[in-house]
């Protein structure tokens, strides 16, 4: 029997992971991280990431052929291929703070590979690495010299959170970049081997390790790109009249470009697109880059500006100060279908109004207490390190509250920020909210999910990303300068 270990129980690890052992019922699947916490999450009723279809794998494979532990030592050194999919932060301090990627987890691991191997290992870059980081960790894994072999692979991962087991299932592509030498070659084939169990053949491309390495940044810097240039689009709709989602249907309909992933928004959030694309904007400086720099910074810089934007637009409409308000604060994960709140735009929006001295009332369907409590005592960056190096008591703050409801959220609330799309949202009784609230009531929906309209008609003032302005906006400052 194949066994594979897997150093890493994330969002990446524990799905990808669940998946391999479902579709390949012959190979044993161990998945390890030094976080005992969850470890014994993954093993319990309640696993530690919310994922649509991901309880329904791990029910079926885990104790069978699908295993979580945190003996880590011994899972690697008896498997034949290792993936290594540890966080990959920005780095805080030292060179290349605010940009370079910290290779401390990873360089870790891969020393520990080194010590713990008896036998020749494939090690799996699944993590999202800079270009050449391959090169670095040949280097620490044959330092000891004891005569192991060890192939590294590129094998980045393309799954998007709250989709994660349906993409796992049905890839657009496998990407696997290896060495141009024999033994490369090999490990390449072997690894193909395992994703060929339900991949078809023409989604499995192989390519060299840096062409992979730079493909997975290049994915997600082209994804975020397409985000910030419709919601630079979006500034100009509301400034002319013109509607976001009209102008992204007519503009999607090129087949060159494509309908997709031209939602105008509050701001991309996720762990990986700013730290991904602050990552790529390094490497082209250390190349002598510097144009090429610049022009993916600003993709970064946009979305920051629609962040401050939408902050910019609730302060402006009630009467410049939203200072004692209450403030309904609906969603706070940086998606739906997800618990995931890293680098989610509702922590900036929230901080901006917080800077205001609003009273915030958070309520959001997946997102725990604790977890937005510490999300907002936290710096940034730091949020990316693993779960038990993270502070375990945030400070409480006065001007928040969180509760489990929307109603409760709103009631007495002077105005809504709609900052995730959860569906929910969308069929609230939007009368019975109106009726609670202080007067003028706002809503603010930085994800276009409800019927302005049909809240106009209720009587509130409504603000939507890139949608022709409510009279009572339209003569107010659009935008900070920036
Ligand atoms: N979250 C996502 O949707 C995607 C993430 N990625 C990339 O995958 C990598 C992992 O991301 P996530 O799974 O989201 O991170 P995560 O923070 O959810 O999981 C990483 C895990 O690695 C563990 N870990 C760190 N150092 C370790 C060590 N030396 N030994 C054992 N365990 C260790 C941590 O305790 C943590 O549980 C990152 O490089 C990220 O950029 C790539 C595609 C999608
Ligand atoms: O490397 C990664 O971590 C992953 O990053 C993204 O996946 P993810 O961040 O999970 O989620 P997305 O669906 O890409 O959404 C990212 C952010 O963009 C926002 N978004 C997305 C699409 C859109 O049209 N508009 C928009 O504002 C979302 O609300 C969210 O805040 C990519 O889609 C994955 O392919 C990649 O593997």
């Amino acid at each position: 029997m194949v066994k594979i270990c897997c150093i890493g129980a994330g969002y990446v690890g524990g799905p990808t992971m669940a998946m391999i052992a479902f579709k390949c019922p012959e190979i044993e699947v161990v998945v390890v991280d030094i976080s005992v916490s969850r470890i014994n999450a993954w093993n319990s009723d309640r696993l530690p990431i919310f994922e649509p279809g991901l309880e329904e794998v791990v029910r079926v494979c885990r104790g069978k052929n699908l295993f979580f532990s945190s003996d880590v030592e011994k899972h690697v050194a008896e498997a034949e291929i290792v993936f290594v999919s540890v966080n990959t932060p920005t780095k805080t301090r030292g060179l290349g703070a605010g940009k370079a990627a910290d290779l401390t987890y990873w360089e870790s691991a891969a020393r520990m590979i080194a010590d713990v191997s008896k036998s020749d290992k494939i090690v799996v870059e699944k993590s999202t690495v800079p270009v050449k980081t391959a090169e670095a960790i040949e280097k620490i894994l044959t330092h000891n010299n004891k005569g192991i072999h060890f192939q590294i692979l590129s094998n980045p991962e393309f799954l998007a959170e709250g989709t994660a087991i349906e993409d796992l299932e049905k890839p657009d592509r496998v990407l696997i970049g290896g060495r141009e030498t024999a033994e490369g070659q090999k490990a390449v084939a072997a690894l193909k081997a395992v994703y060929a169990h339900w991949v078809p053949d023409d989604r499995i491309i192989t390519m060299n390790l840096w062409s992979a390495e730079l493909s997975k940044l290049a994915a997600n810097a082209f994804l975020a790109q397409r985000i910030s240039s419709v919601n630079a689009m979006s500034a100009l709709c509301e400034a002319t009249g013109a509607d976001v989602a009209e102008v992204a249907y007519a503009v999607g309909k090129d087949s060159r470009i494509g309908p997709r992933f031209l939602n105008a928004s509050v701001g991309f959030g996720g762990s990986c697109f700013q730290k991904d694309i602050l990552n790529l904007v390094y490497i082209c400086e250390c190349n002598g880059l510097s144009d090429v720099a610049n022009y993916w910074k600003q993709v970064v810089h946009i979305n920051d500006y629609q962040k401050s934007r939408f902050v910019n637009r609730v302060v402006s409409s009630m009467f410049n100060t939203v200072s004692g308000k209450k403030i309904a604060v609906l969603g706070f994960a940086f998606k739906k279908d997800t618990g995931d709140t890293r680098e989610t735009a509702a922590i900036d929006v929230c901080h901006g109004l917080l800077g205001d001295k609003a009273q915030l009332s958070i309520y959001d369907p997946q997102v725990t207490e604790d977890q937005i409590r510490r999300d907002l005592a936290m710096n940034k960056f730091d949020w990316d390190h693993p779960q038990h190096l993270l502070p375990s008591s945030p400070t409480a703050s006065k001007q928040i509250s969180v509760v489990w409801d929307a109603y409760e959220a709103t009631k007495n609330a002077h105005g809504v920020c709609i900052l995730t799309e959860w569906d929910e949202f969308k069929n609230l009784d939007y009368d019975k909210i109106y009726q609670n609230m202080e007067k003028p009531a706002f809503v603010f929906d930085g994800r276009n999910v409800v019927d302005a309209e049909k809240l106009r008609k209720i009587g509130f003032i409504v603000y939507s990303v890139g949608k022709p302005l409510d009279p009572w906006i339209k003569d107010l400052p659009a935008a900070p300068s920036s």
